[in-house]
Order: C-alpha cells, then structure tokens, then sequence
C-alpha cells in the first residue's frame, strides 16, 4: 500500500557527498529531524604517491544509489517519498572534474582536495619561481596560491591531459567542482544539463572576485583558463533546475554548499560565531558579516553564504586543516594499528598520561595557518614505551592543536579569541578527541546532538528557496548538544602545545618549496649535514 502523504508535513533532501562518503538524508522540515539517510564509502584512487583521485561516475552512482535506498527506506518507514519538496546539495569542494559535454564522460578522474604532489609544480609555474609571493591574489579572491585550490588543479589538467585539451579547442569542456557535476547530470546531463555552481563552492576555485561574485578575467588569464569551461555562479539558495530521472524526478535542487552549509546548519548567522567540521579534513570557519576580512595570519577569505539570488552575501575567515579524519583511515589502512577508526577513542585513551607523541600528519604539505606544501610527515617523542596507542593519539591530538592554530590565528585576525567552538562531522563522534580539544584550546567545545549539521544547513537554503521552512527559525530552541568542559591547567596546555610547534618546526623545508621566502634553506642544509 502507497504510504499516506503529509504524515511529517513537507519534506526536504539533501545529498551530502563527502570526500569520504555519499549520504542522502530527508528531514522533516518543521522540525529538522533526519528521518532516514543512506550511506555508502567512496574509495579513493592513488595512482601515484600523494595523487588522490576518485572516480567521477562512481560520485554520481552514489548519489543516484543513496537518493534510491532512502526513498525506499521512507516508504518502509510509511512515509511519502512524495513529501520531499526541494533538496539541496552540500559538497566537497575544490575536488575537480572536467568532462566532455557532448559525450558526458569525465575526461578524467577527479582531482582530490587534498591532491598536493601532483599540483606542486604548477604552483611553482604560477608563482614564477618564487618571484611571487604565495599572497598575491589574496585581495581578488581571498586566497593563497596553493595546490588545494581549483584553479591549480584545472591547470594541470589542461597542462597533462590532451584529451582535456582537445575538448577545450572543440568548445566541449566542461570543469565543475562536485556540485556542478551532480546538477549536470541530475538535471538531463547531455540531455539539457545545466552547467551551474554555488558562490561558496565558486569562491574556492582561486578564479572568482570575492568582491564582485564573478569569474574574473584577470584570474582566469593568470592561470590560462577558458572562460567558456566555467559554470554559471549562483546564489547558495534558489532553484538550481529539476531532477530529471529518479524517484526525485521532478523535484527541485534548491540549496548549495559544503563546509559554509555548516554554519547555517549550526544557526551561525551573526558576525562572530564560528564553528569547526571535522571530516576527513577539518574546517573551522568564523562569520565575518558582510565585511571582506582580509587575514594576516595564514586564514583564507571566503563566501559563508548567500541565501538568495538578491541577499547580500556573508563572508568568513576560514582555517583549512587537509588532514584530519583521514589520518584514522591511515592508521586503519596503511598501518594497521586500528581495526575501525571508532577504536581510535578507546585506544588513545588506553595509553594514559605517559609517553607524549606528537605526530604533525603533513601528508601532502601543511594548509593553514603554514601553507607549506614542502612539510612532510614527523612523529616525535618515540621511547622504547611508545606503543601503537600512542601514535593513536598522537594523531588524534594533531587534529587538536591543528584546531588551535587556527583559533590563535583567528584571535590575532579578529582582535578577541572565539568563546567556544560549535563542532560537526563525522569525527566528532570521538569523545576523546573533543575532550582533548576543549583541553587544549581552554574554551568550551559545544556537539550537537544531532552531528549532520552540515546537511542540515544545505536542507534549510533548499528549503528556504521553495518557500519552506526548514526548523522554524523564529521559534527554535536552544540545539540540545553535549560540551566539553576545559580539564587541565593553563601550564599544561601551554607546554603541550609548545612542544607541537617544535614538532612543526620539524617537519618543515623536508622537500624543495621554491615558492616560499626561505629559498635556499634546503640547500644549505643539505651543505650542513
Ligand atoms: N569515532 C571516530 N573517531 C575518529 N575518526 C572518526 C570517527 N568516526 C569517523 N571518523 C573519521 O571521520 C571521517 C568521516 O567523517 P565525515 O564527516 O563523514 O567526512 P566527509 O564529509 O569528509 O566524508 C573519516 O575520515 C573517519 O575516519
Ligand atoms: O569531505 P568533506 O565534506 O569534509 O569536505 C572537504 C572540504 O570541502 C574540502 O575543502
């Protein structure tokens, strides 16, 4: 018997693709509740050292698989797959996908965020050699040159892959981070698919004017990319187009955005409150209001959101960490010192006090505050105590003192240190991690129960382009959440982190970095040793 409609009143979707996973949730508009969700794992594809790739048809089956399993579990739930009236999308980012508009097919694997290697030498190519600073595009788009960003990962395309180049002098390229490529193919693909992005997910490409919202020229011209390939920019929340096939045939993509949804889904909406998302990487993210807030300590400039397609748009500093979650994957995979990354808490907690270890996980360089793609991995402090569940923790400590790296950033930027922190994402669910965290940046550290608050914040712009609520925001009650209380003394703190930096201060000038200021300093200590 078909499900009766209208049992939870409107219902709004969001596909949640993550570097990681693909999730698609539906929640119940009046009262944000997650009704049901999928999830399936998206493998990543290393063909070379530090080249992280991940097929871009295998994304998309995963969307079309998660949206099908959980209408089916709607339905087994007696609920209307029919109820869902919008759905948003909340990606990750700066991955990039190039593919061929008349034929459909990626012209290549995705280039992975985290991808360092491969891009190092186009960031050298752009910066001359070290005639540039890393800066200086930082005023028209609020970042650094860094291999993490889009642009970069385009140009290497262009530079190594004749097909791209091919299909760009045969006007059939198209580039789209992961957004532009599910609206492409969720909205008819080469039957009619429209080529759109999101201004929070344009704004991590290094090619839009942070202050205009638009493609800019010049940009495109420094890092020799065709306009032409470009994705129209929209709003974070108006109607995108229809879902073409499926069980959501019909219904309308209507929000947009990754890491920025979570500051909406955390009720951010005031200048000055800020949260971290703790992933595969960790992103920490502080409202700056309408203000263009250009740092000096390493954050980068953003778009937070713009919700609507004549809302001013509200803009954050943020602080980027590559590694976070993934370094559990790591220890899982490659070392095979954990069986899941659950047992990571346990673990770490089993070691107790003794046998400090700091591991400083620069896989593939170091994103902010350092932007050093020339560090590399250092575990410090081994004795012959140190025992697998110390670099358990030491990695999972890593991820906290990366946090407070970017708050002492942040404080220095904004001119007072952030209060609290609101926290998401997968890793969170490690209570060990958010005590320590709490512990070592000495403020409160608030969860919230319910932890998909990044898909959330992509439901309510979904939501709120159709005209429905999601939460009812004039009445919402405080988010229930669990916090972590601030346990040790200000001289532990202090010493502990003072003996991360010196681990920093260790994995450093490991490779040639042409780009940066201290040109040389390889060599001369290739002279001294
Ligand atoms: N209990 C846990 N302890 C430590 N890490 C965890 C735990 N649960 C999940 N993770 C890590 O969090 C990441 C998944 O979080 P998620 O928010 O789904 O990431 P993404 O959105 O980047 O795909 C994985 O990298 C995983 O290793
Ligand atoms: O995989 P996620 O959801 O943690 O997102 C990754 C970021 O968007 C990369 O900037």
């Amino acid at each position: 018997m078909k499900p009766e409609r209208g049992r939870f009143g409107p219902l709004v979707g969001s596909i949640d693709e993550g570097t990681s996973s693909t999730r698609f949730l539906v929640f119940a508009a009046k009262t944000a509740e997650v009704l049901t969700y999928h999830q399936v794992s998206i493998p990543h594809i290393t063909p070379k050292e530090g080249w992280v790739e991940q097929d871009p048809e295998v994304i998309l089956h995963s969307v079309i698989e998660t949206i099908n399993v959980t209408c089916d579990n709607l339905i087994k739930l007696d609920i209307s797959p029919e109820d869902i009236v919008a759905t948003g999308i909340t990606n990750q980012r700066e991955t990039t996908v190039v593919w061929d508009s008349v034929t459909g097919k990626p012209l290549h694997n995705a280039l992975g965020f985290m991808a360092g290697y491969r891009t190092a030498s186009t960031v050298d190519q752009i910066l001359q050699n070290g005639k540039r600073n890393k800066n200086f595009l930082k005023n028209v788009c609020g970042l650094p040159v860094s291999t993490y960003f889009s642009a970069l990962k385009i140009r290497w395309l262009i530079d190594n892959v004749e097909g791209v180049r091919r299909a760009i002098s045969e006007d059939r390229c198209l580039f789209g981070t992961i957004d532009t490529w599910l609206i492409w193919n969720l909205t008819g693909g080469v039957n009619g698919g429209l080529h759109l992005t999101d201004v929070t997910n344009a704004s991590r490409t290094m090619l839009m004017n942070i202050d205009t919202l638009k493609w800019d020229p010049q940009l495109c011209k420094i890092f020799d990319i065709p306009m032409s390939i470009l994705p129209e920019i929209k709003s974070s929340s108006e109607i995108y187009g229809y879902i073409s096939e499926s069980v959501l045939k019909g219904i309308p993509i209507s929000g947009v955005s990754d890491q920025q949804a979570a500051l909406v889904g955390q009720m951010c909406f005031h200048q000055g409150q800020a949260k971290s998302t703790y992933g595969t990487g960790c992103f920490l993210l502080y409202n700056t209001g309408t203000a263009i807030v250009q740092s000096s300590h390493g954050l980068l400039t953003t778009v937070a959101y713009q919700l609507g397609k004549d809302a001013p748009p509200i803009y954050a500093l943020e602080g980027s960490i590559a590694i976070a979650g993934v370094a559990m994957q790591w220890l899982r995979d490659n070392l095979g010192v954990i069986k899941n990354v659950t047992e990571s808490m346990d673990i770490a907690q089993s070691t107790g006090e003794v046998g400090e270890v700091y591991f400083v996980p620069a896989f593939s360089g170091l994103y902010a505050p350092y932007w050093r793609k020339d560090a590399r991995s250092v575990i410090c402090g081994l004795t012959e105590e140190t025992k697998p569940g110390h670099i358990v923790r030491g990695a999972l400590e890593s991820v906290a003192f990366q946090v407070r790296d970017i708050l002492e950033a942040m404080a220095l930027d904004c001119g007072y240190p952030l209060q609290k922190l609101l926290v998401d994402g997968g890793m969170t669910a490690n209570n060990f991690l958010m005590q320590i965290q709490a512990d070592y940046c000495g403020i409160p550290v608030v969860r919230p129960l319910m932890s998909e608050t990044t898909s959330l914040g992509a439901a309510m712009a979904a939501g709120n382009a159709k005209g429905v609520e999601v939460w009812d925001l004039d009445n919402v009650q405080p988010v229930p959440s669990d916090c972590f209380i601030p346990s040790i003394t200000e001289d532990q703190r202090d010493i502990r982190y003072s003996r991360w930096k010196m681990a920093i201060a260790r994995s450093l000038d490991w490779v040639e970095d042409r780009d940066d200021e201290n040109t040389g300093k390889l060599e001369k200590l290739r002279s001294k040793y």
